[in-house]
């Protein structure tokens, strides 16, 4: 894909995520590798609404060079490329379902929602959960390379979800996933849903892989 059609793709699923509902206001931020740097949603701009000319262009330090000013979150992301050797793209939201979790006690830090359907264990991976920081904050950044790549997802406490992956489709998708899989279990929650087993988890990470 060229930088030209990744700009197109990127304003294309934003909007798409926006429309849906899988953010609001000027809530989320959005970034992808080009074959320079990466380009990224401005700061205080809608998903729903980003031109793909004035989209924020960083150098491989996370310079500023070309486009609006990048999202506050930036350091966020640059976590993600420099941990994650097959990271293309980074995908943060406050999604409704996934953002309410957030803010709930958990059983499991480092695998944070139930082992309830295949597409979760496919698309997503163990969701890592991190205590509240600062939106912006660079502590937020320091964490996640502190994970060491181990993580795909990230889910920021009492704020939202963190998803990479090696296209921006890809994380779009985990996204989705995501925040479905959090929808289920809320809605599951308090009943004791059978989950899948470690057989057939390891059996799902064998054909597939761990995002
Ligand atoms: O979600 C956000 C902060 O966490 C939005 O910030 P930006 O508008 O700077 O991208
Ligand atoms: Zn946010």
């Amino acid at each position: 894909m060229t930088e030209a059609e990744l700009r197109q793709e990127i304003t294309r699923l934003a909007r798409s995520l926006f429309e849906r509902g899988y953010s609001v206001g000027s809530a989320g931020n959005i970034s992808a590798a080009v074959a320079d740097g990466y380009l990224m949603t401005p700061t205080n701009s809608s998903l729903g609404h980003l031109d793909p000319e004035s989209l924020s262009k960083l150098d491989f330090e996370g310079k500023h060079v070309g486009g609006l000013p990048p999202s506050k979150e930036l350091p966020l992301h640059l976590a993600f490329y420099a941990t994650r050797p097959q990271c293309r793209a980074v995908v943060h939201l406050h999604s409704t379902y996934a953002t309410a979790l957030s803010c709930l006690p958990m059983d499991d830090e480092d695998d944070f929602l139930e082992p309830i359907t295949p597409y979760l264990i496919m698309r997503v991976g163990r969701l890592k959960y991190l205590p509240y920081t600062m939106p912006g904050s660079p502590l937020t950044g320091e964490m996640i390379r502190g994970l060491k790549g181990r993580h795909a997802a990230v889910l920021l406490g009492n704020h939202g979800p963190v998803v990479s992956g090696p296209d921006i489709a890809s994380a779009v998708y985990a996204a989705e996933e995501l925040e479905e899989s959090a929808k289920l279990q809320m809605l599951l929650r308090g009943q004791s849903p059978r989950h899948l087993s470690t057989r057939q988890i390891a059996e799902l990470r064998a054909r597939y892989g761990e995002p």
